[in-house]
């Protein structure tokens, strides 16, 4: 851990109960924090699940209303942050949702995306055609959840090492990274075909074939 946080100091605002209940049975009790002073001024969430202990599992989950919300079978969200529920409340640990749409270029760019995907750009090819990074994202506000929640060593659930990297930059103790489970579909698998090829994700390449 660096002596000096790379991030300024957050603090928390809210923190409230909230019992969560799936439709296949499935509950578990969440607290949800809220923060002031977040670096890039947005509403991002922390969900604390169990009992996070001396170093919590702690998922960086970036928002997809399409997949986390409407059940869309175009990327594998969904079942990456239900996935992500059941595993922090069993152990333990931290679940921040950040507001990160479309790796960080929002909803609607998101889509134009998808439109040029549709006409065979992959999907970095199609953020680059349209003027945009092909990630822009930045973890600034989660190390500052992070530290707001009195973490400073984590166990990362991601298979993005950028994650990992920039969290350590930001002063945060990455202990181990753990891996997520692969959910393929039909919809999705040259999405993450893409993710393996083309960035450092960790994904087994070869066992990218559609399932559903
Ligand atoms: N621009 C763009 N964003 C996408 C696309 N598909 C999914 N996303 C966004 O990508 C983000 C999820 O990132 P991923 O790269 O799938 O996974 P990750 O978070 O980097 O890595 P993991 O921690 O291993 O899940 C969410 O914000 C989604 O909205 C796409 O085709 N284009
Ligand atoms: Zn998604």
């Amino acid at each position: 851990m660096a002596d000096t946080p790379a991030a300024p100091a957050a603090t928390q605002r809210a923190r409230v109960r909230v019992p969560l209940r799936f439709a296949d049975g499935y509950h578990a009790d969440a607290e949800l924090v809220t923060f002031h002073g977040l670096a890039d001024g947005r509403e991002h969430l922390a969900m604390v699940l169990g009992d996070p202990g001396e170093v919590p599992l702690v998922r960086l989950h970036s928002e997809c209303l399409t997949g986390d919300v409407l059940g869309s079978a175009r990327c594998d969200c969904g079942p990456q942050l239900r996935e992500a529920v059941e595993r922090i409340a069993d152990r333990g640990g931290v679940l921040l949702y950040l507001r990160q749409e479309g790796r960080g270029i929002g909803l609607y760019n998101k889509l134009d995306a998808y439109a040029l995907q549709d006409e065979g750009l992959d999907t970095y090819e199609a953020n680059a055609a349209l003027g945009l990074p092909e990630d822009a994202r930045d973890y600034t506000a989660g190390a500052q959840m992070l530290r707001a929640l009195g973490i400073d060593r984590v166990d990362l659930l991601t298979n993005n090492p950028d994650k990992a990297g920039q969290l350590g930059d930001l002063g945060v103790d990455v202990r181990d990274r753990v891996p997520t489970g692969v959910f393929t579909t039909r919809h999705n698998v040259h999405y993450l075909r893409a993710k393996a090829l083309r960035t450092q994700h960790t994904l087994p390449l070869a066992e990218l074939h559609a399932t559903g």
